[in-house]
């Protein structure tokens, strides 16, 4: 199988990867990894230096104290004091030595991996921002979120606590090790002996921790999507009073995550005793053989003591060295996701060498397009279409007919799969983002209002706009009055989504700022359906004012709006079956005659 299929995400929810598959998204990830240190690397290798350094001083102290009892009680009892305070100098420096170490390597790694996980988080943001609608289209938000969030939690906890982890425990417990032998090579032997069940309990808990880990990390992905969705769909859960359904199903999520929290717990209750106990028949072991040593003759009473110090701190970072392996499994799954959505392409890149264009006229044309969202569907079979600067254009048909799909065509939210589509006999896929979006402007039914003043939301048309502009854009549009009645006026925080905002107020204000972008070409998405009788004159007043002297696509729900159109374009499956002036159409005996009809009679 080529490897091709696990370009970006597509192999995120696969379980059934082939070995060079998985392989391929390892090494994506290794190489975001390190891409991620590589301006830190001075910084990484000092930092590792000094961890060993600090270990080596850590380890030092049994050691001493053998040393310390040994000769120095020894040198004493003939009253030369010297070695045994030369020992407890040495002591000292090597704890000062190994408590400042700590200090700075604790310090510097935490900058460390403060800067590889802001740099992450900035770089996923950016480049998930950067993609085209295509991606955000079909990967849902609370993916996205997911990545933010519990992705980078799990690298910054692997980064935070997991690598120190490994990298003490490892360096610890081999040093360790080495000091036993070296003191003593029976007591090394029986330290030996005891790795056998130490191996065999590791292993059963890491079997069945990665296990609950995973499950753990599902359940709390699945509390995060349910609660997300819940908060974003408010109003529709309200409308279908699905709360009920809600809290069945978030109990269940919850009662879910609790078992899992649960029998986490209860393998840690196996886990920790377990490793204890190995550690205290371990140094019961080496005290008893140790004693009778000593007792023969054979063994210095100080070594024993080194040993059984050693004994006892060998098994202190076992646990941490068992949970590594889990932080690092969430975290290397957290990198390959986020390496996934690193590594997709912008469906609608920016071209190489742009075509500059000077302040656009508006003329739209389709030159044999056709359209299709996945291959062998086409949405938009072979389309033509001319408009010319400065027409306004009523698209009307049927749901599903493609009229948004037309508008995220002029807009280049996609490109065509077939054919060009032009701007002043430019082809869009010519045009720099930037030309792009002057030139061209899209209002969605959903007006959008993003946290901040009123006057923010509208500056967003042209951010550079004084309050004077951004006022006259409001009065052109008829958003004035109402913005000044609001308690701060144009100051006036509007919450997310406009709560504090009508429909009708949050579209006029959409209104006002592309009435300051001041497009050559205008793209609505009709968005008075929501809309009560006045809020709809006072739209459709505002609307008279924004369509003029510009190209305008409108895609109409309601008949009323056709009204102000200069051709009314028909469409069905993807094709235009009526193109003509509004009178004309409706004077005739097609499609928009018959709708137009309908309409009509609904308002008598
Ligand atoms: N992102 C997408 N991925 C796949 N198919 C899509 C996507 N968006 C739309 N479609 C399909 O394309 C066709 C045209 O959709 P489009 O939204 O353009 O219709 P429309 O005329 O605007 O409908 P409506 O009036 O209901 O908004 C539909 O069959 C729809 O299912």
């Amino acid at each position: 199988m080529s490897t091709a299929t696990v370009t970006g995400v597509t192999g995120e929810d696969r379980s059934d990867l082939s070995k060079e598959e998985s392989r391929r998204i390892r090494q994506r990830s290794l190489r975001l990894l390190g891409s991620l240190i590589a301006p830190m690397r001075g910084r990484v290798i000092v930092t590792l230096i000094v961890v060993v350094i600090s270990t080596v001083l850590q380890v030092a102290g049994p050691a001493l104290i053998g040393i310390g009892v040994d000769q120095g009680l020894a040198a004493l009892r003939s009253h030369d004091w010297a070695p045994l305070a030369w020992t407890a100098v040495t002591y000292l420096v090597a704890g000062v030595g190994g408590a400042l170490s700590i200090s700075w390597y604790t310090v510097s790694s935490a900058q460390i991996s403060q800067a590889i996980l802001i740099e992450l988080r900035t770089r996923t943001f950016l480049h998930t921002q950067r993609l085209s609608l295509e991606f955000h289209e079909s990967y849902t938000s609370g993916r996205i979120i997911s990545r933010q969030t519990s992705d980078l939690d799990s690298i910054r906890e692997l980064l935070d606590s997991g690598i120190n982890q490994l990298v003490q425990g490892v360096l610890y417990s081999g040093f360790i090790a080495i000091a036993i032998f070296t003191v003593d090579w029976v007591s090394g032997v029986v330290l030996l002996c005891s790795l056998v069940p130490l191996y065999f309990l590791i292993r059963w808990f890491q079997k069945r921790s990665q296990k609950l880990f995973r499950i753990q990390r599902v359940a709390s992905a699945k509390l995060i999507v349910h609660f997300v969705e819940t908060m974003t769909g408010i109003r529709a859960v309200k409308a279908f009073r699905k709360e009920k359904r809600n809290e069945r199903e978030f109990g269940g999520l919850v009662e879910d995550y609790r078992k899992v929290n649960a029998d986490t717990i209860q393998l840690f209750g196996i886990f920790d005793p377990g490793l204890v106990m190995i550690g205290n028949i371990t140094v019961a072991v080496a005290l008893l053989i140790g004693g009778f040593r000593v007792a023969s003759g054979s063994l210095a009473i100080g070594s024993l003591l080194a040993v059984l110090l050693y004994a006892r701190r060998f098994f202190d970072p076992m646990e941490e060295m068992a949970m590594f392996y889990n932080s690092y499994q969430s975290a290397a799954a957290a990198l390959e996701k986020i390496s996934g959505v690193l590594e997709e392409q912008p469906s609608v890149p920016e071209p190489a060498n742009p075509t500059k264009l000077d302040g656009a006229h508006g003329h739209v044309r389709f030159d044999n397009v056709s359209f299709h969202y996945k291959p062998g569907r086409d949405v938009l079979p072979q389309f033509d279409l001319d408009i010319p600067a400065g027409q306004t254009i009523a698209l009307v048909g049927s749901t599903g007919a493609g009229k948004s799909t037309l508008a995220k065509l002029v807009s280049r939210f996609y490109d065509p799969s077939v054919g060009s589509i032009t701007l002043d006999g430019i082809d869009l896929r010519s045009l720099s983002s930037e030309d792009l979006r002057r030139a061209v402007v899209m209002v969605t039914q959903e007006a959008y209002l993003f946290s901040g003043s009123v006057a923010d939301n509208i500056a967003l048309g042209k951010p550079d706009a004084t309050m004077d502009e951004i006022r006259r854009a409001a009065e052109a549009v008829g958003a004035h009055e109402f913005i000044a009645s609001l308690p701060d006026g144009y100051d006036t925080d509007v919450n997310k989504r406009g709560g504090r905002v009508s429909a009708g107020q949050r579209q006029l204000i959409s209104f006002a700022r592309a009435f300051l972008a001041n497009p050559a070409v205008l793209i609505l998405d009709e968005a008075t359906s929501s809309l009560d009788i006045p809020s709809e004159r006072l739209v459709q007043q505002a609307l008279q004012t924004l369509l003029a002297d510009r190209t305008a696509v409108i895609i109409a729900h309601r008949l009323s709006t056709v009204a102000i159109a200069d051709r009314v374009l028909v469409m069905e499956h993807g094709r235009i079956v009526e193109d003509g002036a509004p009178a004309e159409l409706i004077g005739g005996t097609g499609r928009f005659a018959q709708l137009h009809a309908a309409w009509r009679d609904s308002l008598v």
